[in-house]
């Protein structure tokens, strides 16, 4: 017999799920989501699509997983605990983004694509026969993409050199299906400025540029951020606007490690 009432039901966090490559130095990747996460007070869970041996200096080695491993990993987790959003990040190969896509086509969750495609470092993360496949599969499933300049000319052909350029980039990009894009300007000089539209609406997200040279992981951590506010019921704009605040703080307060470029810092609100 309780010799007490029984205790109020224990409040669950948000699951949040990514699907993105190990880099062991902690700075990008499925580190700096899971943190990003953390910061965020939702519960972070992983698919590990590939391992990279990585540092401040750059990648030194990348292997991939294989299908059935990226598979499984996605249905332990989704079968048993559930996602309120996923994030992908690093998806290596074109078995792979097609693996991938074909097991989002089927959640209900929201999506956040960043189409990774080259290291800061301007090492290859992605194998140029798979754009196709982000292209065709793995964008349309797409609830928000967050290409940075490299990878919306890998995958348009369109070199951004503006915010008229943006615009246009924006527009090819939603020709291949997801319900938002965001173009993010950070490569741009000047201050560092994204566009998020749907093709109807358009925000300018402006902040101030920190001229920190400690940027390893700015993308992976904005899409976490983001897919973080939609696990929690926000709409897309109020979502990438508190992304961005929290990626321009922590790019503010980011780091060094090691001789190259260092992390951002995920816990700078903490
Ligand atoms: N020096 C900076 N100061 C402030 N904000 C920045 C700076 N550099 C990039 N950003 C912002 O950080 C976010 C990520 O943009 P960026 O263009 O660096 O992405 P990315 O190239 O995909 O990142 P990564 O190199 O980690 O893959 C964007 O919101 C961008 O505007
Ligand atoms: C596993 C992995 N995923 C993503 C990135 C991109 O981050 P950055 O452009 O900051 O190097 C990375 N370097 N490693």
């Amino acid at each position: 017999m309780p010799i007490s009432a029984s205790p109020a039901a224990p409040l669950v966090p948000p699951r949040v799920l990514t699907v993105a490559g190990s880099d062991s130095g902690g700075g990008a990747g499925i580190q700096a989501d899971l943190k990003t996460m953390l910061a965020h007070g939702v519960h972070g869970m992983s698919v590990i699509t590939a391992v990279t041996a990585q540092n401040s200096l750059g990648v030194q080695g990348a292997w991939e997983l294989p299908v059935e491993a990226v598979r499984a990993q996605y249905r332990s987790v989704v079968d048993d605990i559930g996602v309120q959003a996923v994030k992908t990040g690093m998806l290596a190969s074109a078995a792979l983004v097609e693996t991938v896509a074909a097991l989002l086509a089927a959640t209900d969750a929201p999506v956040v694509v960043d189409p990774v495609g080259v290291s800061k470092h301007g090492d290859p993360l992605l194998a140029a026969e798979a754009l196709d496949s982000v292209r065709q599969k793995l964008l349309p499933v797409a609830t928000v993409a967050t290409p940075n300049l490299d990878e919306v000319a890998q995958l348009t052909g369109v070199t951004v050199t503006d915010e008229s350029g943006m615009r246009r980039a924006a527009g090819e990009i939603l020709g291949y299906g997801p319900r938002w894009v965001v173009i993010k300007g950070g490569h741009l000089p000047g201050e560092p400025v994204d566009l998020l539209t749907d093709g109807t609406e358009e925000h300018w997200l402006r902040a101030p540029r920190h001229d920190n040279r400690h940027t390893h992981g700015t993308g992976c951590t904005l899409a976490s951020a983001i897919a973080c506010g939609l696990a929690r019921g926000q709409d897309v704009p109020t979502a990438v606007r508190a992304a961005k605040e929290y990626v321009t703080g922590a790019i503010a307060a980011g780091f060094p490690l090691g001789a190259g470029i260092g992390p951002v810092d995920h816990g700078w609100r903490l």
